[in-house]
C-alpha cells in the first residue's frame, strides 16, 4: 500500500489575521499537485482556526497545535479534543519538542493525549526527536524509540496517527539533517514499529520529517525512501512553503 505524501505547515505562535489571511490567499492561489498525490495540512494558532477554515481552499486541511489531554472540565486555559471535533478540526500535532521541552509534556503526557485524541476521531501529528546532547551521546535511536513507545502502547490503531520525526537541533536552527541522517531515522522508526506495531503498521504510516525544511533542501529529503513528507516550521509561512508541497511530484518519480 502507498504511503500518500504528507506536507504539515505548522505556523506556531506567529501571525495576525493580516497575515494569516495572506498566506492563505497564497496557499489558494497555488497550482499543486493532485489530492491524489500529497495531503496538505496547515496548523495555525488555536484563535486563527476558525478563519483559515472558512478561507483556506478545499483541498488542504488544519490542524490544531495542541490540545488538553482528556474530555473538556475546568482546566483553565486549555482547548479540548471535542471543541476541535466540535468546530470541524480534524487533526492536532502532539508532542512537538517546543512543548517536550518548554511546557515539560514528558513521554507519558504525550502518549495519552495521542490516545484520548485518536479514540475521539482525530487524526494525530504525533512529533519525536532527540536533542543535540542525545544525538551526540549515541542515544538518537534510544530516545525517538522510548517516545514513540510511549504511543505505541496506548493505541490501539496507526491508522490516523503520522509520525513526525524532527530532530530538536534541526528545529529553527537552519541546521538541517542530512538526507542520508534523515532516512537512517525513519528506517530505524519504520523497523521498530514493525517489531512492536506489526508490519502493516510499518508499511502504512507515514513518516515525516521535520526541522529547517525549505523550498532548497526538500527535494533531496523527499527522495529517500522513508521520508513520506515534512512538517515545515519557519517556510510554512512563506510563499516556499508551495515549493514543498510540490516535492511531492519529485517523491512520486522515485516511486514509479
Ligand atoms: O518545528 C518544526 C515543525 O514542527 C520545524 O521548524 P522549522 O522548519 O522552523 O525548523
Amino acid at each position: 500500500m502507498g504511503r500518500k505524501f504528507f506536507v504539515g505547515g505548522n505556523w506556531k505562535c506567529n501571525g495576525t489575521t493580516e497575515e494569516v489571511k495572506k498566506i492563505v490567499t497564497t496557499l489558494n492561489e497555488a497550482e499543486v499537485p493532485s489530492e491524489d498525490d500529497v495531503e496538505v495540512v496547515v496548523s495555525p494558532p488555536f484563535v486563527f482556526l476558525p478563519i483559515v477554515k472558512t478561507l483556506l481552499r478545499s483541498d488542504f486541511s488544519i490542524a490544531a497545535q495542541n490540545c488538553w489531554v482528556r474530555k473538556g472540565g475546568a482546566f483553565t486555559g486549555e482547548i479540548s479534543v471535542e471543541m476541535l471535533l466540535n468546530l470541524g478540526v480534524p487533526w492536532v500535532i502532539l508532542g512537538h519538542s517546543e512543548r517536550r521541552l518548554v511546557l515539560n509534556e514528558s513521554n507519558d503526557f504525550v502518549g495519552d493525549k495521542v490516545a484520548y485524541a485518536v479514540d475521539q476521531g482525530l487524526n494525530v501529528i504525533a512529533c519525536v526527536g532527540e536533542t543535540l546532547e542525545q544525538r551526540e551521546s549515541g542515544s538518537t535511536m534510544a530516545v525517538v524509540a522510548s517516545q514513540t513507545k510511549s504511543i505505541a502502547e496506548r493505541v490501539s490503531s496507526w491508522s490516523n496517527i503520522v509520525l513526525a520525526y524532527e530532530p530538536v537541533w534541526a528545529i529553527g536552527t537552519g541546521k538541517v539533517a542530512t538526507p542520508s541522517q534523515a532516512q537512517q531515522v525513519h528506517l530505524e522508526l519504520r523497523k521498530w514499529l514493525n517489531d512492536n506495531a506489526g508490519a502493516q503498521v510499518a508499511a502504512s504510516t507515514r513518516i515525516i520529517y521535520g526541522g529547517s525544511v525549505n523550498g532548497a533542501n526538500c527535494k533531496e529529503l523527499a527522495m529517500q525512501p522513508d521520508v513520506d513528507g515534512f512538517l515545515v516550521g519557519g517556510a510554512s509561512l512563506k510563499p516556499e512553503f508551495v515549493d514543498i508541497i510540490k516535492s511531492a511530484t519529485v517523491k512520486k518519480s522515485t516511486q514509479t
